[in-house]
């Protein structure tokens, strides 16, 4: 089977790789030519355990290609599928030009069936927006070809994208024809063996699976928040109540850790969306604003138990931060919480000396040269009079504190993502503050 795949990012690049790996002809498509160019010199544009070695092992077994043209050789591809982006416009709509923009080219240069799949996250009636874009452009070119579009949504998490992929809880399909289906039943084959399960259901639904996942999981974050700052008022352990929740099967363990506040490309992003599309249909989601409200002021936690530990004395002091991606495994700085945290510290007037395993260099073209971006842990220390922890890196994990004590001017630890022990932390001589526990 031939695959093009359109849109060479994270979703991209990793699907793009994983159905190499299992078989299949790639072609990874990006208008972005230095990225291709960097990829065909096997350069990785993405920091994602175990891509490299992947793509480098499929180009060389000659299954995966880069390309910046789509049109070229379209007629070869079995299946288009468009993994562009979708950012937030203005109101926070999805923004769709990128995919209507893949669905006529798609539209200006086939010759015989294709397949249209879209990968990128896109509201419900998406499917048929692609299908007129496509259709437009045949009739502009007075061609009466066949094809159908699909949805596909992807749940792949970044830093685990690889197993997500290739391991897939369960993968999703819209469509709305017979062959559509059975295109799609042979390029997932080999990733549903082991009783995994491949749902077929109508495009909108497909389309809405994906939104509804994604807004129920941050509403699950924002309400752990919410649980966390309550347990803090009342004495209770935010720990000890989410062991607790999450022995019930109904609940599960999974997706109830608080924190400072959910990140990334897609949890802000798709909830926005789906408040947008319900609001542009006369329906008012509320448990959803909720969320984005708790969510906002979550990350704003950290930096205001800075401020009321030192009683807002905080100009001109020094603050150490662990960690500065959205999430572990990651360079991606999209709605990181540490660029709230690190905006509201520089806008007081204090030092940031930064330290992260892989996300500095892009760190630095959100923030700029305001912070110090340090080449260790022990090196953001020195001198400070505060330590965040701001994502939870395992290399955080087991730091020596007899190090960071030694290098600290004031010892006091904000945790916002509870890994640490206070105990063991006080019995080392450090004041210590988390989300949530005792
Ligand atoms: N990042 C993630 O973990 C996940 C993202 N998604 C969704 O997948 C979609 C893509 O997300 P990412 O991979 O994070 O985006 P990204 O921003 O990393 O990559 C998108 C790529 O598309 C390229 N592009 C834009 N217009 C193009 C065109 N006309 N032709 C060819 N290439 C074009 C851009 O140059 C860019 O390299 C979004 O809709 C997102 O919501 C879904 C699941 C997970
Ligand atoms: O649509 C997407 O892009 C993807 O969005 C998320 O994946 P991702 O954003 O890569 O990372 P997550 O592991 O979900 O973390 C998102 C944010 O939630 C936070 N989080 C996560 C879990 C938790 O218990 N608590 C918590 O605060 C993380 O720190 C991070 O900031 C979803 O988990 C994927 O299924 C989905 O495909």
């Amino acid at each position: 089977m031939n695959l093009a795949i359109v849109g060479t990012g994270y979703v991209g690049l990793v699907s793009g790789t994983c159905f190499a790996d299992m078989g299949v002809n790639v072609t990874c498509i990006d208008i972005n030519e230095r990225k291709i160019e960097e990829l065909r010199r096997g350069v990785i544009p993405i920091y994602e355990p175990g891509l490299e070695e992947m793509v480098l092992r499929n180009v060389q077994a000659g299954r995966l290609r880069f390309g910046t043209d789509l049109s070229q050789g379209i007629d070869d591809y079995d299946v288009i599928v468009c993994a562009v982006g979708t950012p937030p416009g203005e109101d926070g709509s999805a923004d769709l030009q990128y995919v209507l923009e893949v669905a006529r080219t798609v539209g200006r240069h086939i010759g015989g069936y294709t397949l249209f799949v879209t990968k990128s996250t896109v509201p419900v009636g998406t499917g048929e927006l692609v299908r007129a874009a496509i259709r437009r452009e045949l009739d502009q070119r007075g061609m009466n070809v066949e094809f159908d579009v699909a949805s596909n949504p992807e749940f792949l998490k970044e830093g685990a994208a690889i197993k997500d992929f290739m391991e897939p809880d369960r993968v999703v399909v819209g469509v709305d024809s017979g062959r559509a289906r059975t295109i799609m039943e042979r390029l997932y084959k080999p990733f549903i063996e082991n009783g995994r399960l491949l749902l077929f259901t109508d495009i909108p639904s497909a389309e809405m699976i994906k939104y509804a996942s994604n807004a129920m999981l941050a509403t699950r974050i924002s309400f752990m928040n919410d649980i966390a700052n309550l347990c803090e008022r009342l004495g209770a352990d935010v720990d000890m109540v989410r062991q607790g929740m999450g022995a019930d099967p109904r609940i599960g363990p999974k997706f109830l850790y608080p924190g400072i506040g959910y990140g990334g490309s897609c949890f802000p992003k798709d909830v926005k969306a789906l408040v947008n599309t319900a609001r542009s249909n006369g329906y008012d989601m509320k448990v959803l604003r909720a969320v984005e409200e708790v969510n906002g002021a979550q990350k704003r936690l950290l930096f205001e138990k800075f401020r009321d530990y030192f009683r807002g004395d905080i100009a001109g002091r020094r603050v150490a931060v662990w960690g500065l991606s959205f999430k572990p495994e990651t360079d991606d700085m999209r709605e990181a919480p540490s660029v709230v945290i690190i905006e509201h510290l520089l806008r007081a007037g204090c030092e940031v000396c930064a330290y992260d395993p892989v996300a500095s260099e892009e760190a630095r073209r959100i923030l700029g040269d305001g912070v110090r971006y340090c080449r260790d842990k022990y090196e953001a220390a020195e001198g400070a009079d505060a330590l965040m922890l701001v994502t939870e890196w395992q290399e955080f994990r087991m730091p020596d504190w007899c190090a960071v004590r030694k290098a600290m001017r004031t010892p006091v630890v904000f945790d916002g993502r509870n890994i640490y022990n206070g105990e063991e932390l006080a019995a080392k001589g450090f004041a210590y503050c988390s989300i949530g526990r005792r």
